[in-house]
């Protein structure tokens, strides 16, 4: 839904082509549209809670014109403003109900959520994840459940993650070093955060999917050898951008018989690409456990009791923590470091934490319950820069109700955690950046879910203990050991890119170390 400028333009080619090559299709389309509303004017008749109120849209395309921005979430914000916490808009051929508050969003996704419970995933996602085989894209049934509780069991929950720690002690250790080495070699040139980051959380993620961290790859499939830059292109980049890519037949089903060759080729040849590269990195990873190289990580964990898994289900389920691990958490700490960054006050505050707390001592995990402000800062950038603004669609598969309304089944559910981040009625000047907000006492500390940003209920995040591990104890190490100010003109480059809040332009900043 994010390039919808770049849909319209698709659409309006396409649609004006397909309307003069096949006459009556118009007529058609008019046709079915009229009688989708008829049959949801007469099911909302039997209900006597009232329809959700509408934004006006236009005939057959609904509201998709009024959503040319390529943010749907600060769209849905602005109509938030106009037609309240919950209302409907048209994409083409369905209703999709957007829900703006957090009480709304929380009726959703545990109250009702028996009756909400699936998705109805756009094109590019479900060939992406192998037809609902990631456990994020999974609808909640007894697949989903199995599969949950293996990412928990191997690689996400509080025993995985005290397993994996080692990983994350080298990978701060790696990122510190190479600061330390820029300062050295050009202390007046700006750092490039992401870059090093990037690509010190990718080698984590490997280390834990595939027990090994590598520079290339030998990929029989491509006959080529693939660096490690490619490896990321081919296993997250690509992907993420491929996770956005509209095909115009999303959002008119009824005409998914008319070919879409170029966005078919595009997509198809993605995920040849990433089952080639998966394929090379799952030999290297049996090779070693063959030989007797005693190597952990989520593909022996899967191979030896994941027994009724298809070889492409495993491939998908353990390229999914790549993915996840390599894009969010990245966006949160990046975000962090660009609000402290421009705020020598509050980076202040936190270096001053920091030290009362481990003196001359390396701040670890083990300090993080002991540094409230360092959460708070965390808990403030999740709210602020929301990583994923909008959770993918869930679909109403029964009538049911949300916030008082009458919601008919085969609406489809837009749950903007953005727009329930940014809420007015919630947050005192949502627009500010400003972490103490979480040191009132009505917050638990060690809560996780003090903002939307992981969603709730049975589908709540799954690695939001190793996002926050990750993400606090970076800001905080790179807090203590480095005083961070912006690059000129570098606080103005707010701008978002992409599924997840990318920052467009990846923060420049100039560093010193501290003593
Ligand atoms: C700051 C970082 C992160 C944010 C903001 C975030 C956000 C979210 C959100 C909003 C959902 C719920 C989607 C829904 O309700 O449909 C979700 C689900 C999920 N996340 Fe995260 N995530 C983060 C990091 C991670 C990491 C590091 C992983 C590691 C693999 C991960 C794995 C998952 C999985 C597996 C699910 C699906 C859970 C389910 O459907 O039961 N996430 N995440």
């Amino acid at each position: 839904m994010a390039s919808i400028t770049h849909f319209l333009q698709e659409f309006q080619a396409t649609h004006f082509a397909t309307s003069v090559a096949l006459g009556g299709l118009s007529l058609f389309i008019f046709f079915s549209f009229f009688i989708q509303r008829f049959r949801s004017t007469q099911k909302n008749g039997n209900s006597k809670l009232p329809p959700v109120p509408v934004v006006p849209g236009l005939p057959v395309i609904g509201n998709l014109l009024q959503m040319k921005e390529k943010k749907p979430h600060k769209t849905f914000l602005r109509w938030a403003e106009i037609y309240g916490p919950i209302y409907s808009i048209r994409t083409g051929a369905s209703t999709v109900v957007v829900l703006n508050s957090a009480n709304i969003a929380k009726e959703a996704m545990v109250t009702r959520f028996s009756s909400i419970s699936t998705r109805n995933l756009s094109n590019a996602i479900k060939h992406l994840s192998g037809n609902k085989c990631m456990v994020a894209t999974s609808d909640y049934d007894e697949f989903h459940k199995m599969v949950k509780r293996y990412i928990l069991t191997d690689v996400l929950g509080t025993n995985a993650q005290k397993r994996h720690r080692c990983h994350r002690d080298t990978m701060i250790e790696n990122i510190s070093n190479k600061l330390h080495a820029h300062i050295k070699n050009s202390p007046l040139q700006a750092v490039n955060f992401k870059k090093i980051f990037e690509y010190e959380l990718f080698g984590l993620a490997l280390k834990q999917s595939l027990g090994h961290d590598v520079e290339s790859i030998y990929v029989e499939e491509l006959e080529s050898t693939l660096s490690r830059g490619e490896i990321f292109k081919v296993l997250v980049s690509d992907l993420m951008e491929a996770a956005i890519e509209v095909d115009w037949r999303d959002f008119f089903p009824y005409l998914k018989w008319i070919p879409n060759k170029n966005y078919e080729m595009k997509i198809q040849r993605m995920v040849f690409e990433r089952q080639a590269v998966m394929n090379a990195l799952i030999k290297a990873q049996k090779k070693r456990i063959a030989s007797g190289e005693e190597v952990s990580s989520y593909l022996t964990y899967l191979l030896s009791e994941a027994k009724t898994l298809t070889n492409d289900q495993i491939t998908v389920l353990v390229w999914e923590p790549i993915i996840e691990i390599s894009d969010t958490t990245m966006v949160t700490t990046e975000w962090a470091m660009y609000e402290l960054a421009k705020d020598p006050n509050r980076q202040d505050l936190l270096c001053k934490e920091i030290q009362n707390v481990c003196g001359t001592n390396k701040m670890t995990e083990e300090h993080l319950s002991k540094l409230p402000y360092l959460g708070a800062v965390f808990h403030e950038t999740l709210r602020k820069h929301s990583p994923t603004p909008i959770i993918p669609l869930r679909h109403a598969h029964e009538d049911t109700q949300l916030g008082g309304y009458y919601i008919p089944a085969g609406s489809e559910i837009a749950i903007n955690i953005y727009g329930c981040n940014m809420d007015k009625k919630q947050w005192e000047k949502p627009e500010e950046w400003k972490p103490e907000r979480f040191l009132d006492k009505k917050y638990d500390p060690m809560d996780l879910y003090k903002t939307m940003s992981f969603g709730g209920g049975k589908r709540v995040c799954a690695g939001s203990l190793q996002a926050s591990l990750i993400a606090c104890t970076t800001i905080g190490r790179l807090v203590q050991e480095f005083e961070w100010r912006l690059k000129d003109k570098e606080e103005e480059n707010v701008d978002t890119a992409g599924l997840t809040s990318h920052k467009l332009h990846p923060m420049q900043a100039i560093l010193k170390q501290r003593n």
